[in-house]
């Protein structure tokens, strides 16, 4: 299996050097030049195995000889061993025909740790064996960077650097990044959005110097394994209501792009997927654009589901690299627009979107009432990004076809709002009990390029 960039000149790479180069010296993101395929009779025999299992048949042909089969099965195994629920991935019915995916049994309460305590386990192999040390810089909206820290902490191959907006995430968000006191992870507040830690992050992969000099690598969804591990409980949860057999649909709460990405690898894999639903907050440029206005920026606007306060959705490339043909000069060409402030999608492109996704928003009203409402009718407790994904969802499904939507964290790692719509402030599970009682240690940096790379030099040299 090899990885082309979406912007077409960068170096084809293997599963292994694509995992740990992260960004694409073009510019671009790493996709699988094919999708491998799995037969009706390959998805019929996942019904009934353990989450790992479908994890290896779904994910393993991708991986090229990156790891022996039996190595790959370790590494899953150990993954998702300290997940909180049996199934990994369990699934609720809120209302008929219409279920709820929670994806927030992992260490860090968001759908985030599916990938990264995989991404983990596999960078600690392949740089063990190759002797090689790297430097991991996060940028995040909250959940990725709790979780980057929580899968390295104290890992002998690496530091990792985690960028978040100062102020805009929740207060269990940040302690989560905050509070480890492994040497070898930092926090840094940045002062600025989402899309301000997300441009750095890039700019510093961009700039070759500092890149080769600290050896940087990226957890973000940049990352092909990121993006490949969340292909798994789209199979896992189409399989367990009659997947190959009956259709499913999905509506996924968007930000970057990178889970709904995954629904549709797994779709182009051959897992029969009627409706693909993009679900935005009030941060909506991904529903505008697949409205036909194009994909235009506007001023971020702090949500009660800040995880998704983004304009910039770094994997929606990857959507518009398949829609334009994967032709990277074009895509190259729309990025560039994009530096100045946003593009046109083409009449044709727009239409091989369309064969894929559909979308809708909720503003924080609409949230918030679906928080309330869904208590009160399911007796479910939804953290506002997953109360997005329910609204939308409601608002666009076919009732005839089932419909999954991803619960996307604990409504714990979001109290206030919850607590707003609902009344009740839903507590922490106990191993994290004593959160708030913990020191935090982090660092307060302006959104400059090169007071930042001072920074992180500093940090690993310690
Ligand atoms: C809780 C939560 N829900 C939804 C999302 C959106 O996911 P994606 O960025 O993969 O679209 C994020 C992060 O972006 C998140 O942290
Ligand atoms: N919501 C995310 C934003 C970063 O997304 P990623 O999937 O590219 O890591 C977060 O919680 O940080």
């Amino acid at each position: 299996m090899r990885y082309i960039s979406t912007r077409g000149t960068a170096p084809i790479l293997t599963f292994e050097e694509a995992m740990l180069t992260g960004l694409a010296r073009d510019g671009g993101l790493y996709v699988p030049e094919t999708i491998p395929q799995l037969s009706r009779a390959d998805i019929a025999a996942m019904a009934g195995q353990s989450y790992e299992d479908v994890a290896f048949t779904v994910m393993r042909p991708f991986i090229g000889d990156t790891f022996t089969d039996a190595e790959f099965r370790d590494l899953i195994a150990k993954a998702y061993a300290g997940f909180g629920h049996a199934s990994r991935a369990p699934l609720k019915e809120l209302a008929p025909n219409h279920f709820l995916l929670e994806l927030f049994h992992g260490p860090t309460l968001a759908f985030k740790d599916f990938a990264m305590q995989l991404i983990g386990q596999m960078f600690q192999l392949a740089l063990g064996r190759k002797g090689e040390r790297v430097t991991i810089v996060g940028a995040t909206s909250g959940d990725t960077g709790s979780a980057a820290i929580e899968a390295f902490r104290g890992l002998d191959n690496v530091d990792v650097v985690i960028l978040y907006p100062h102020g805009r995430v929740s207060e269990v968000q940040r302690r989560q990044m905050t509070t480890p006191s492994e040497s070898n992870v930092h926090a840094l507040a940045v002062d600025g959005d989402f899309d301000d830690c997300q441009a750095r992050l890039k700019d510093m992969f961009n700039d070759f110097e500092f890149r080769d000099g600290v050896k940087l690598a990226g957890v973000n969804s940049i990352n092909w394994g990121r993006v490949l591990a969340q292909v798994v409980y789209y199979f896992t949860s189409a399989v367990s209501l009659g997947a190959p057999d009956r259709k499913v649909s999905f509506t996924v709460p968007t930000g970057n792009f990178g889970d709904i990405f995954a629904g549709y690898i797994a779709k182009k894999m051959g897992l029969p997927i009627e409706q693909l639903i993009v679900a935005t907050n009030q941060n909506d440029i991904l529903h505008r654009c697949l409205s036909g206005e194009g994909y235009h920026k506007s001023t971020v606007h702090p949500s009660i589901s800040p995880s998704m306060d983004i304009q910039v959705s770094s994997n929606f490339e990857r959507a518009l690299f398949d829609a334009y043909d994967r032709d990277g000069g074009a895509v190259a060409q729309l990025m560039a627009e994009l530096g100045q402030g946003g593009f046109d999608v083409s009449q044709g492109a727009a239409q091989a979107l369309s064969e894929h996704y559909s979308s809708g928003r909720a503003s924080e009203e609409e949230t918030s009432n679906t928080i309330t409402q869904t208590l009160k009718n399911s007796a479910e407790l939804l953290c506002p990004h997953s109360a997005i994904g329910v609204k939308v969802a409601e608002e666009l499904r076919d009732p005839a076809t089932p419909m999954i939507t991803l619960a996307t964290a604990h409504p714990a790692k979001f109290p206030d709002a919850v607590q707003a719509a609902t009344g009740i402030r839903p507590p922490l599970p106990p191993r994290m009990a004593d959160l708030y009682d913990r020191p935090e240690r982090l660092t307060r940096v302006p959104n400059d390029l090169e007071a930042l790379k001072t920074q992180i030099k500093g940090l690993i040299a310690q």
